[in-house]
């Protein structure tokens, strides 16, 4: 496939990895071994917080009483829309009974884990909807407890929109502590919280390896680091409207990644010479975030047809992917890597981040290559379960007799054996492994 690119990246999400992961394992060894003292080091350290870790009521109540009321309605519809998109999810998934030989039953139940830790991103920008994406989730999973830890603001604590989000949304504890401190403290079971049975929700590399570090001693669910994006566009396009979203998700940091795939180049070309005004027009933060993102980490794409930027596109595997082109049915047939798919241009990234319903909390750095974004199935665990009548039992405990010998497993030979004989005391069975 030959594809030309009119902008390279000189950094990918790899780049720092090596440094990021080294800084990690020091801080989680550190407040594994000294607990909450390590924990409110770190956040003096980097964040320059040493107030009150765990918010009291009269706290919370304070806080949702600073935020404006059209923004809490703001807050309470975007709740309301992922709470139902959930409640929707969650009823894809059906506990099963099914009797599989007469006499044996198998089933699958769906069990929510006890305790969430909801981080939720608060260094560059206040990450309002995160509170809504994790913390909603959680709630119509039934996960008994959830924690919500999030980074504070020098001097100030959390931002009251936050709290309020977290708060309206069901969460049972609210934490000041951001970074590897909050991801430590709700795995660890720090400041009074039951240690979580998983930890989810997005945020910078320092967050997302926390996660990937101690996944295993408590679920996680899914790398969610810095935010990439991808946009799929054809002739029909409208460039300044490419450009405006390419920029939208620049903003989120220096290593923020956006790309744009295309088979017309006079397209590309257009938007290229439109991104850098559109970025200049931004707040300072923004700006500098997004001219960082745009130099070291955008790429310009341009194929030779749809069929080699899907396939560029399933490579590139991002975690959102935007598709300005005709005939979406069949870019919503032919992709098959994306964290969430948004077709056409009615519809944008910044829908989905805040308020359209479905999650934002998704996979980055390839990671849509075998997974998907947050939903209501990742705090919940599929067990199953079986039972049987004797008779039921008779042709499997043969099976499972002669499969164990074969195997030279006696000792689960054996369980099997004696339930033959004590419920069919009066039959024979060749149960060698050669039987
Ligand atoms: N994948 C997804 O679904 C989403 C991803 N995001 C991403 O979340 C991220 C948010 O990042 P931030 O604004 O930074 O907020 P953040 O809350 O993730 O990180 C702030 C924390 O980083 C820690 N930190 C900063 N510098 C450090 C250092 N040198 N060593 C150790 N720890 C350090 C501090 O403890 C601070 O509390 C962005 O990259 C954004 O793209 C945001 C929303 C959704
Ligand atoms: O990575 C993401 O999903 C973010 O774009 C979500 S938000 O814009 O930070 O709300
Ligand atoms: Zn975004």
């Amino acid at each position: 496939m030959k594809r030309t690119y009119l902008k390279k990246a000189s950094r990918t999400s790899q780049s720092d990895a090596g440094e990021t992961s080294k800084t990690v394992a020091a801080i989680l060894a550190d407040i594994e071994t000294r607990g909450e003292a390590a924990a409110l080091e770190y956040a003096a350290k980097f964040d320059k917080y040493t107030g009150n870790v765990e918010l009291t009521q009269a706290e919370i109540d304070a806080a949702c009483a600073r935020v404006p009321q059209k923004l809490k309605e703001d807050i309470l519809f975007a709740h309301d829309n992922v709470r139902r998109f959930a409640e929707v999810q969650k009823g894809t998934v059906a506990d099963v009974e099914y009797e599989i030989n007469p006499g044996l039953i198998v089933g699958q139940k769906a069990i929510p884990v006890s305790a969430a830790g909801c981080y939720v991103p608060a260094g560059r920008y206040r990450h309002i909807a995160s509170a809504v994406m994790t913390v909603t989730t959680a709630k119509v999973a039934g996960c008994e407890h959830i924690t919500v830890s999030s980074a504070p603001q020098p001097g100030e604590g959390l931002n009251p929109a936050i709290v309020f989000a977290a708060h309206a949304c069901g969460a049972d504890k609210i934490m000041a502590l951001g970074g590897v401190q909050g991801v430590a403290s709700m795995a660890f079971g720090l400041f009074g919280q039951p240690k979580a049975n998983i930890i989810v929700g997005p945020g910078n590399q320092f967050v997302a390896e926390a996660k990937r570090s101690l996944y295993g001693r408590v679920g996680i669910d899914m790398i969610a680091g810095p935010t990439d994006s991808l946009i799929l566009a054809d002739k029909g396009a409208d460039a300044h409207i490419v450009a405006t979203d390419l920029v939208s998700q620049a903003e989120h940091g220096y290593n923020s990644p956006v790309w744009l795939v295309t088979d017309h180049e006079p397209l590309a070309r257009d938007v290229l010479s439109r991104v850098p005004d559109l970025i200049a027009d931004l707040p300072a933060l923004n700006r500098e975030n997004a001219e960082a993102a745009w130099n070291d980490y955008a790429e310009v794409i341009v194929c030779a047809n749809r069929e080699d930027m899907a396939a560029t596109s399933d490579e590139y595997a991002p975690e959102h992917l935007t598709v300005q082109a005709e005939d979406l049915d069949w870019w919503l047939n032919r992709l098959k890597c994306y964290g969430s798919l948004f077709l056409g241009e009615e519809t944008t990234v910044s829908y989905g981040d805040k308020a359209a319903g479905t999650n934002h909390v998704l996979p980055t750095s390839g990671a849509a290559s075998y997974t998907g974004g947050l939903s209501v199935h990742k705090y919940m665990k599929i067990v199953t379960w079986q039972r049987a009548s004797r008779e039921g039992s008779k042709q499997v405990a043969e099976a499972t007799a002669r499969i164990s010998r074969l195997e030279g497993m006696e000792a689960h030979a054996r369980a099997a054996d004696v339930r033959l004989a004590k419920y069919f005391p009066d039959e024979d069975f060749d149960l060698t492994a050669n039987g």
